[in-house]
């Protein structure tokens, strides 16, 4: 069980933070968010409201131009797991020797990990597969090598970017059942990106509705469901009214505003 919102301990604050690119375009505008342990955030907005600039920014990727990101326990604090929308997988390696890869980037033999990769191979349900060939999966199972590869070294964050988007609609539901029976086993703490409220609404204890032009958070919806979640709350009435909430907060900033460019 997760624990309450308020007893989780934080693990990264955003303060303020804005980014603007080549002085024009404001990407994101004073975004403040804590991640606490535990936590699973939906960034939810149309496109260009700032959802990847915020993962970037978190990742590392690039400064702030205003505001602070701070890991609690300091910089370096920072170890992430990253899951995109494309599984990034290479395709001259077998599933193990890509779910290996965040060791080997930090100098450690497959063998001294085989364990941990097979641990996270059983997790995704793919420990059979550990010695197939990226083209002999389907879609779903290489995002499964991706989530893998993303929590095999136990990251304090997994950042997913979008990873649901490019697959068939029962794929996807069937792996955002997994991804919550995953997150159960191992407490990850995830920030999501998506664009589908009903995905946002079925995941998340935290959803943070975006606008663009510029980028920015607009409402902040507390999801009190507890977990596990399946079907049957996918089929409950206050799902049906935190999706509404959402939408209508979406709606509004498909409206709202015209193109902005920086101060
Ligand atoms: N490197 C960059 N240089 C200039 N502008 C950028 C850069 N990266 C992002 N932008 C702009 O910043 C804004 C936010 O982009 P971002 O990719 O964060 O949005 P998003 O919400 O993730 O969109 P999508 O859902 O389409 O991926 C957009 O207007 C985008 O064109």
């Amino acid at each position: 069980m997760t624990a309450p919102l308020s007893e989780r301990a934080p693990i990264l604050h955003m303060r303020e933070v804005d980014k603007t690119f080549g002085g024009q375009v404001a990407a994101l505008r004073r975004m403040s968010l804590t991640v606490r342990e535990g936590d699973f955030i939906s960034l939810l907005g149309p496109s260009g409201c700032g959802k990847s600039t915020a993962l970037r920014l978190i990742a590392g990727l690039m400064p702030p131009t205003l505001g602070k990101i701070e890991w609690v326990g300091g910089q370096g604090a920072g170890d992430l797991g990253v899951v995109f929308q494309e599984p990034t997988l290479m395709p001259w390696a077998t599933v193990a020797q890509n779910v290996w890869l965040p060791f080997r980037l930090r100098g450690q033999s497959f063998k001294s990990v085989k364990d941990k990769v097979f641990e996270a191979l059983a997790l995704v349900g793919l420990e059979k597969f550990h010695d197939s060939y990226p083209r002999e999966l389907s879609g779903g199972m290489k995002m499964r090598v991706s989530i893998a590869r993303a929590l095999v070294t136990r990251p304090r964050l997994i950042l997913m970017d979008e990873p649901f988007a490019a697959l068939d609609e029962i794929t996807r539901q069937k792996l955002n059942d997994d991804l919550l029976a995953l997150r159960a086993k191992t407490g990850a703490t995830v920030i999501f990106v998506t664009h589908s409220v009903f995905e946002s609404v079925f995941l998340s204890d935290r959803i943070l509705v975006m606008a663009a032009r510029p980028g920015r958070v607009i409402k902040e919806i507390t999801v009190d469901e507890p977990y596990p979640r399946g079907l049957e709350w996918r089929i409950a009435p206050q799902y049906g009214e935190i999706a509404r909430e959402a939408s209508d907060a979406l709606h509004g900033t498909l409206h709202a505003g015209q193109p902005e460019m920086a101060e």
